[in-house]
C-alpha cells in the first residue's frame, strides 16, 4: 500500500499546505521510491534572478495535478510511493559550497529523484550523485541554451557551464548526450565546435517543429538505448509565451504539448533521475511556467513510476 496524495474531493485542493502534488512528506512515510525534492539555488544566474522561488511556485501550481496519468496510463501514486522530500537549504553566498551540499543530499536519499530547481548549476550536483549511483549517465538536456560554456567572469560553476563541467568529471556517457529545444543567438560559431566536440547531439527548437515528435522522439531513443538516462529540462527549452517567468528567455521555443508528448515518448527508457530548473516566478504571469514545470514533473514522476518493476 502506498500513502498518496490528500483527496481532493475531500478536502478543497487550494487548502492545506504545498507538498509538490499534495504527496505525502518524506518524513510521513516509512520509505519512498520517488522522491520529488526542492533547491531554492540561483546565485549562478547570469541575468533575471529569482529561481530560487521556484521551488515553492511549482508545488503551489501542482494542487490542480489528478492521480492518474491517460497519457502513460499510469497512476504513479498508487505504483510505487512518491513523496515530497521538501528542499536542500543552500548556501547562496558560495557556490562551490552549495554545489557540495546538494551533491552530498542527493546522494543521501535512497530513491529516485525529480528535483525541482532552482538555476540550472545544480544539475551538475544531482549528475554526481546519480553517477554515483548508476555509473556515467546518457543525458537528455531540453533547453534553449547549451549550458556547455567554460566560464562567466572567471566562475567555472554557473547555470550556463553544468554540463561542460559534468563532462571533464567523467560522469556522463559521452556517446548518448543530447539537447533539444536548441535556439538563440551565442557568443560565436565556436560554442557550437565546442559543444560537439564533448559530444553533445543537438535537435533544434526548429527541429522538433519541422521533423515532428515521433521522429525527434525515435532518434534520442535510439541514442539512449537502455542506458541510464538522467533527464534536465531546462523550462525556458519552452517559448516565452509557454513559460515567461525564467531568467534568460529566448524567442522562438517549444510549446508545451510538444514538451510533454516528447517526454511521453521516452516510457520504458531507463530513467534514473530528472530535474525541471530555472522557474522563477517574479516574471511568471497567472503561474503559467509554474504549471507547466508541475506538469513537467508529473510527467517525470510517472515515468519515473513506470518504470520500477513492480
Ligand atoms: N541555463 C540557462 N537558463 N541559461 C544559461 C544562459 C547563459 C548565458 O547567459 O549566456
Ligand atoms: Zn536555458
Ligand atoms: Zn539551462
Amino acid at each position: 500500500m502506498t500513502r498518496g496524495p490528500v483527496d481532493s474531493s475531500k478536502i478543497p485542493r487550494f487548502a492545506g499546505p504545498a507538498t509538490f502534488a499534495r504527496l505525502p512528506r518524506l518524513d510521513e512515510v516509512e520509505r519512498a521510491d520517488v522522491t520529488v525534492i526542492g533547491v531554492p539555488f540561483d546565485s549562478g544566474v547570469s541575468y533575471r534572478p529569482g529561481a530560487r522561488f521556484g521551488p515553492a511556485a511549482v508545488r503551489e501550481a501542482s494542487r490542480l495535478l489528478r492521480p492518474y496519468h491517460p497519457g502513460l496510463d499510469v497512476s504513479p501514486f498508487e505504483r510505487v510511493q512518491v513523496a515530497d522530500g521538501g528542499d536542500i537549504a543552500c548556501n547562496p553566498f558560495h557556490i562551490e559550497e552549495a554545489v557540495e551540499t546538494i551533491d552530498a543530499a542527493a546522494s543521501s536519499i535512497d530513491s529516485r529523484l525529480v528535483t525541482i530547481g532552482g538555476d540550472h548549476t545544480i544539475a551538475l550536483p544531482l549528475l554526481r550523485a546519480a553517477a554515483r549511483k548508476h555509473g556515467p549517465v546518457a543525458l537528455l538536456h531540453f533547453d534553449a541554451h547549451l549550458d556547455t560554456w567554460d566560464t562567466y567572469f572567471g566562475a567555472a560553476y554557473t547555470h550556463g557551464t553544468p554540463f561542460r563541467r559534468a563532462v571533464e568529471e567523467g560522469i556522463l556517457d559521452t556517446e548518448a548526450l543530447s539537447h533539444v529545444g536548441i535556439r538563440g543567438p551565442l557568443y560565436g560559431k565556436r560554442d557550437l565546435e565546442e559543444d560537439r566536440r564533448l559530444g553533445f547531439g543537438i535537435v533544434t527548437s526548429a527541429d522538433v517543429m519541422r521533423r515532428g515528435i515521433d521522429e525527434v522522439v525515435d532518434a534520442l531513443r535510439q541514442r539512449i538505448g537502455e542506458r541510464p538516462l538522467y533527464v534536465s529540462v531546462d523550462i525556458d527549452v519552452l517559448d516565452p509565451a509557454h513559460a515567461p517567468g525564467t531568467g534568460t528567455p529566448e524567442a522562438g521555443g517549444m510549446t508545451s504539448r510538444e514538451l510533454l508528448e516528447i517526454l511521453r515518448g521516452l516510457a520504458g527508457c531507463n530513467l534514473v533521475g530528472a530535474d525541471v530548473v530555472e522557474v522563477a516566478p517574479a516574471y511568471d504571469h497567472a503561474e503559467i511556467t509554474s504549471i507547466a514545470a508541475s506538469h513537467v514533473a508529473y510527467d517525470l514522476v510517472s515515468l519515473l513510476a513506470l518504470r520500477e518493476n513492480k
